[in-house]
């Protein structure tokens, strides 16, 4: 420095200049300082520093390895072991977890036991596709909560018992996709994966569809399928929860019940109540064959189908008309159906066989209709607390006589009573024929129950049994529909009488009525009974009560009680009374009645 300064002061160079190079000179030391510190530091650093990672394939490669692996993996085996093998860590070789991990759990789902592609373990050319041994099993979800691993049981899902399922827990490991899904859904049972479907013809406007499924239960998770008359036009809604508590026979899904055959394709039908064309409708089916009633196949009453040809027994009876509905507005309105695939539920919700029935014998017909009334007003009480109101239908005959016990019973509520009839004769109401006028005259003339609570035929159509069965439907559906049924009428209690010819209600044996899966009431014009022309409710309104109580007495009914009872197989139509499940059904009968039955007797108790 100080000899800069001397030259500088003899070469005549100004202060300042001197200033000036003297901090260049400085600066530039420490930007070399600097250069040589990072160079060090880059050397040490670099002997230290990680490997590079590998070169990445190019995106295209990685796509086209991709999708090779994914089609190496069609089609695959169900191999629940993969979710219960713990998942390598993840690898950058892979892609992220997150993507694959996903990914791969769907599609482990399916992967053979062969093919391990887990996350890192495999490059994915390695893959090779596993030779497919079985089509895929249905999703646990969909049958319920898979048995222990101990079972084997294969669960049919369908007719075709190849499809199976191997029933393997899911493990805390199982991917979210499974998990979502496994609902608690209640196992199925040995008996229920075994048993055969029922085909039953559909109920709602059979032109227009058809269902394949087991009778509908109060408590089923299926809907009974109503009759066009009295399934209100509501499209497929959530159920709300039943009103009652399962397991009583009052239990019923409150509002849609659906119709669900396990494995199989069924639709709900649920007309709407609006205004539209009204379909075309065949005429509902008539009258059977009075002089032989143990015919094998339908009875036409050919005045009713002029146009079709005697061809004799075995002809299919007609579809039956769709009977019109009044609107809220009480302008005709008249029933559309639309249909909405429904999902497969589990196959326990609708594998339930009918109840056994309860047979009550009686020493005589006084304490059995004083145990009768008890008994009505139970099935009121439970009606009544559930939903405020308890539904009953009667028949005429020799039942009205029966019900005197529940005058003057502390327990009955008549303002809560809504009655409808069974069966009627098309005769006016003070007809000394009339169910009603027979039970008007043994037991609503004595109590206080609201007239516009019993439901008559309306007698402005006795000449039209066509109007009549309508008008009647639409009673129902006034009754039923827009209340805890919503989509099917739900006796809360049915009193059936029995002929000794089998019968019941207006159902006579041999007769095509007993075929009736459409209609929630049909007509018949030549009755083995007298008199000829009546209207019924069918077999479907019949079987969904969720209680049905016969009441025989009397010597004249013991052979037949014995063919219903003890001979099922007869078909006799008192014994295709079977209230679905949960549904219950009681025989009120006295000794007299019951001297020939070999059915098992239960000690009467409420
Ligand atoms: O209208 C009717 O005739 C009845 O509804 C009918 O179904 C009756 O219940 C049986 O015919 C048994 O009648 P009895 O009990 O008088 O034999």
């Amino acid at each position: 420095m100080l000899g800069l300064q001397r030259r500088a002061s003899a070469g005549g160079l100004s202060q300042q200049t001197l200033i000036i190079a003297i901090v260049c000179a400085a600066v530039g030391g420490l930007v070399l300082l600097a250069i040589l510190f990072r160079t060090i530091r880059s050397c040490r650093s670099r002997r230290n520093a990680a490997p590079l990672p590998p070169i990445q394939p190019l995106a295209h490669q990685r796509e086209h390895q991709l999708a090779q692996f994914e089609a190496s993996l069609q089609p695959h085996r169900y191999d629940p072991s993969f979710l219960a093998a713990p998942h390598p860590p993840y690898s950058p070789q892979l892609g992220s977890p997150s993507a694959r991990g996903s990914k791969t759990s769907l599609l482990g789902s399916y992967s053979s036991p062969h093919t391990s592609y887990r996350e890192g373990s495999e490059e994915l050319s390695n893959l090779t596709p596993p030779e497919p041994e079985s089509p895929l099993p249905v999703p646990h979800s969909f049958l319920g909560a898979p048995t222990p691993p101990s079972s084997s049981s294969s669960t049919h899902l369908d007719d075709n018992p190849t499809t199976s399922y191997t029933n393997t827990p899911t493990t805390s490991s199982a991917p979210s996709s499974f998990s979502k899904h496994s609902k608690s859904l209640p196992k199925l049972s040995r008996d229920d994966q075994s048993r055969p479907h029922h085909h039953r013809p559909l109920s709602v406007a059979s032109s227009l569809s058809r269902i394949s499924s087991l009778p509908h239960g109060p408590h089923s998770q299926v809907q009974a399928i109503m009759p066009a008359p009295l399934a209100p036009g509501i499209p497929p809604t959530p159920s709300r929860q039943s009103l009652y508590e399962p397991g009583t026979p009052g239990d019923r899904m409150s509002v849609v019940d659906r119709w669900v055959s396990t494995g199989q394709e069924s639709t709900i039908y649920s007309p709407v109540l609006q205004e539209s064309a009204r379909p075309p409708r065949a005429p509902r089916r008539v009258s059977s064959n009075p002089q032989n009633t143990m015919t094998t196949g339908p009875q036409f009453n050919h005045r009713q189908y002029p146009s079709m040809p005697d061809v004799g027994l075995q002809r299919t009876p007609p579809v039956p008309r769709m009977p019109s509905v009044y609107g809220q507005g009480g302008g005709k309105t008249h029933l559309t159906l639309l249909s909405a695939p429904l999902p497969i539920m589990a196959a326990s919700a609708v594998h339930q066989p009918p109840n056994p029935s309860i047979l009550n014998v009686f020493e005589d017909s006084s304490i059995l209709v004083r145990s009768l009334a008890d008994f009505v007003v139970k099935a009121q009480k439970e009606a009544v607390d559930k939903k405020g109101r308890f539904t009953i239908a009667l028949s005429g005959g020799s039942l009205p006589k029966t019900l005197n016990g529940l005058i003057g019973h502390q327990g009955v509520k008549w303002d809560k009573w809504h009655v409808f009839y069974v069966d009627e004769r098309v005769v006016p109401l003070d007809h000394p024929d009339s169910n009603h006028k027979s039970c008007n005259d043994v037991l609503f003339s004595k109590v206080s129950i609201p007239p516009s609570q019993i439901h008559t035929i309306s007698i402005e159509f006795l000449d039209d049994l066509e109007e009549l069965c309508d008008n009647y439907e639409e009673q129902l559906i006034k009754e039923f529909a827009q209340k805890d049924s919503a989509r099917f009428p739900v006796f809360d209690l049915i009193l059936l009488g029995m002929g000794p010819d089998g019968h019941t209600a207006s159902l006579f044996p041999g007769h095509e009525l007993l075929q009736e899966a459409d209609r929630w009431v049909a007509y018949i014009e030549d009755s083995p009974k007298p008199p000829p022309k009546r209207i019924t409710l069918t077999y479907p309104v019949i079987n969904h009560a969720s209680r049905v109580a016969f009441v025989a007495t009397g010597e004249g009914k013991q052979d037949i009680l014995k063919g219903v009872l003890d001979q099922p197989e007869l078909g006799l139509p008192a014994s295709k009374v079977k209230p679905s499940y949960p549904g219950q059904l009681y025989w009120f009968v006295d000794n007299a009645a019951a001297a020939k039955v070999d059915y098992p007797r239960t000690p009467f108790k409420l």
